[in-house]
């Protein structure tokens, strides 16, 4: 048998990349021979092998066909006749279709070599078009690979236009989708990912929420960019820039939701689309299983952005409610993790970049106010249980008011 080094692992030894994981695809074996050495299968029918010692995965030489729609409708045909060219050509992109063998000499019968230098994410073949999980892929390399010049060939982006009109990418499972989302957010351009969606199609059958809101108009004096779908662009990609965690970005992705339903006679104004927009946040996260820290994080986002923006008009009774509602006194990091959103919100507008944010700032302060406050002082006038409680809550209102009047007396 021969093993050779396959996927990423080449394309970014090649691209002077750090590589983190290897995959590596066994020509002119059986499975019986990989078993015997000692390597674990991952599944009962598929030709995929994890190492003894490394456990990294090695799958046998095979071309695909489909048999049906969506994952699981795959069935492999892997054999020791199958050649390396055979195996490669059915790959998703010709820069993952390389091959190294154990003298680092590369296996490229694609122009994957060429296509690295004239930075292509090009299709290998039809082939393609096996696995419209592939569609997500090739806007996640986007996401990842534009600040080193690469986009997506013309005929790839026609090919992903054609897979996501056929309806196959309702067919993908939510779990695939999700994990595919989840690392697109995190890649540099992650306004890429959604861009690079929108282009073929496919936002309107992944995220048709999202989807709505290109070519619906804000106040251009507080969106000098206008277009709600272009301004979530904006903020996502002010998170890269912020190098902002998944949970911010997820909830970046979805703040705005509501404006898309607003009423084209109301245009570009979108009195109450916060709570307009909760129906569809929940609706998204539930669709697309995100985790619970996503979710919530969006859904509190999406209700209260507007309310950070105005943080210097609150009055100490709002404060008081927003950081109840918060859950502030128990879980203070996910307030940061608001704040933060809310500022990639504030400067994901066209040249309010570089804009200060000082409503974080504030809210930050006013938060270690009522934080501050301490239980011992009402505990010794003998308060318990649900009086402690209302106790705790009207002392907090009262240090937030204090709060409040000082740095009102102190603003220019
Ligand atoms: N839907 C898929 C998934 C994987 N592959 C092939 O399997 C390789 C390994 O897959 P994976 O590890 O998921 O992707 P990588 O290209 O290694 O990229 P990453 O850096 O994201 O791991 C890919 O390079 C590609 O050749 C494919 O053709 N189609
Ligand atoms: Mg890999």
């Amino acid at each position: 048998m021969q093993i050779y080094k396959v996927g990423g692992a080449v394309r970014d030894r090649l691209l002077g990349r750090p590589v983190t994981e290897t995959d590596w695809v066994v020509v002119g074996a059986h499975a019986e021979e990989l078993l015997a050495r000692g390597f674990r299968p991952v599944g009962a029918d598929f030709p995929v092998f994890l190492h003894p010692e490394t456990g990294e995965e090695y799958a046998l030489a095979r071309t695909e066909r489909k048999s049906g729609r969506g994952y699981g409708g795959f069935v492999f045909h892997a054999s020791p006749e199958v050649t390396l060219e055979e195996d490669l050509i059915r790959r998703d992109l010709t820069v993952n279709a390389m091959a190294e063998d154990a003298d680092g000499r590369i296996i490229d019968p694609y122009g994957g070599q060429r296509d690295l230098a004239d930075r292509l994410l090009r299709h290998v073949s039809p082939a393609f078009a096996e696995d419209p999980l592939r569609v997500l892929r090739v806007a996640r390399f986007a996401a990842r690979y534009a600040p080193l010049g690469f986009r997506v060939a013309d005929e790839t982006l026609a090919l992903m236009r054609e897979l996501a009109a056929s309806g196959e990418l309702a067919a993908l499972t939510a779990e695939r989708v999700w994990k595919e989302t989840e690392r697109a957010l995190l890649e540099p351009r992650p306004d890429l990912f959604v861009q690079v969606l929108r282009d073929c199609g496919a936002l309107r059958a992944l995220l048709p929420e999202v989807d709505a809101l290109f070519g619906v108009p804000q106040t251009a004096s507080h969106h000098p960019e206008v277009d709600s779908g272009v301004h979530v662009l904006m903020v996502l990609r002010q998170c890269a820039e912020h190098a902002q965690p998944l949970a911010v970005r997820w909830a970046c992705l979805l703040h705005d939701l509501g404006k898309g339903l607003t009423d084209p006679r109301h245009w570009p104004r979108h009195i109450a689309h916060e709570q307009r927009g909760l129906p569809l946040i929940e609706a998204v996260n539930a669709r697309c299983k995100a985790p619970r820290e996503c979710a919530e994080l969006a859904l509190l986002v999406g209700e209260y952005h507007t309310h950070a923006h105005r943080a210097l008009e609150l009055r100490a009774q709002t404060l008081a409610e927003l950081f109840q509602h918060f859950d502030l006194y128990r879980r203070p990091e996910r307030f940061e993790q608001f704040l933060a959103a809310c500022e990639m919100d504030a400067r994901g507008r066209l040249g309010f970049e570089q804009r200060a944010y000082p409503q974080a700032d504030y809210l930050r302060a006013a938060a270690a106010v009522a934080r501050g406050v301490a239980v011992q002082p009402l505990l010794a006038q003998g308060f318990k249980g649900a009086e402690l409680g209302e106790a705790l809550k009207r002392a907090r209102l009262a240090a937030l008011k204090v709060f409040r009047e000082e740095r009102r007396a102190k603003a220019p």
